[in-house]
């Protein structure tokens, strides 16, 4: 089980972001945050990867602290995917500096053999993104916060990736909590909803369907 229990978080010199949030995620479950643009959802997805540190509160996987070193299990997708990786290593060192995924999985993400021997800077937004995802669900890996990462990919690519996904969080009993703006999409992924506003969450909806 992934718990914030009752972070709290502002940036050096603002005023106070997120207050007091607390939340759950168990194996195989699936969160939808919403909010406004500027509400806090990725400074919270940071938080919940150990990218950034609570002033209060912490982040717990069974009850234990995030690890401070090694893999992290919590892994954060960002929305700009050429931020994430090194550009002047290609492709296939990238992915595989994470891990080495089977040829079937590399299928299933639509990722081409070809693309490995790039750079970064030749794939699309789109390719390259397929590539983070994939290369943040090495073993070890119990949670991802996929913060907007759909955004940039057209409609069949992108229905493509959530099922590829869906069917990865499904057999590994993964975690997602998915960051967007696209009620809908949370509408149809999503196990429980939050909407984060003035820094603090609250039920969005909450859907039937068992995790
Ligand atoms: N490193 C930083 N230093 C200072 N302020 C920051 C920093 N990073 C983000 N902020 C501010 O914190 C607030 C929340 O940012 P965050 O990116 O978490 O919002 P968001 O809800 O994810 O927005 P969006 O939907 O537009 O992506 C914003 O006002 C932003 O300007």
């Amino acid at each position: 089980m992934l718990e914030a229990h009752q972070l709290s978080f502002h940036f050096a010199s603002g005023s106070p972001l997120l207050t007091n949030i607390s939340l759950r995620l168990a194996p195989g479950e699936w969160l939808g945050l919403s909010g406004d643009s500027g509400a806090g959802k990725s400074t919270l997805g940071k938080l919940l990867a150990g990218q950034l540190t609570p002033h209060h509160g912490s982040v717990t996987i069974d009850g234990s602290p995030l690890p401070k070193r090694g893999r992290r299990p919590v892994q954060r997708l960002p929305q700009s995917p050429e931020l994430a990786v090194n550009p002047r290593w290609r492709v296939g060192k990238i992915l595989r500096e994470a891990w080495t995924p089977s040829d079937t999985l590399m299928e299933a993400f639509g990722i081409e053999p070809q693309w490995l021997k790039r750079f970064p800077s030749a794939l699309s937004g789109g390719e390259l993104q397929r590539v983070c995802v994939l290369r943040a669900l090495a073993p070890g890996v119990r949670y991802v916060v996929a913060d907007e990462i759909s955004t940039m990919l057209d409609p069949i690519t992108q229905l493509t990736l959530w099922q590829t996904l869906k069917a990865h969080a499904e057999r590994h009993q993964l975690g997602v909590i998915v960051i967007s703006h696209d009620t809908a999409l949370l509408n149809r992924l999503c196990h429980q909803q939050w909407h984060l506003a003035g820094g603090s969450l609250r039920v969005s909806s909450t859907a039937l369907k068992a995790p």
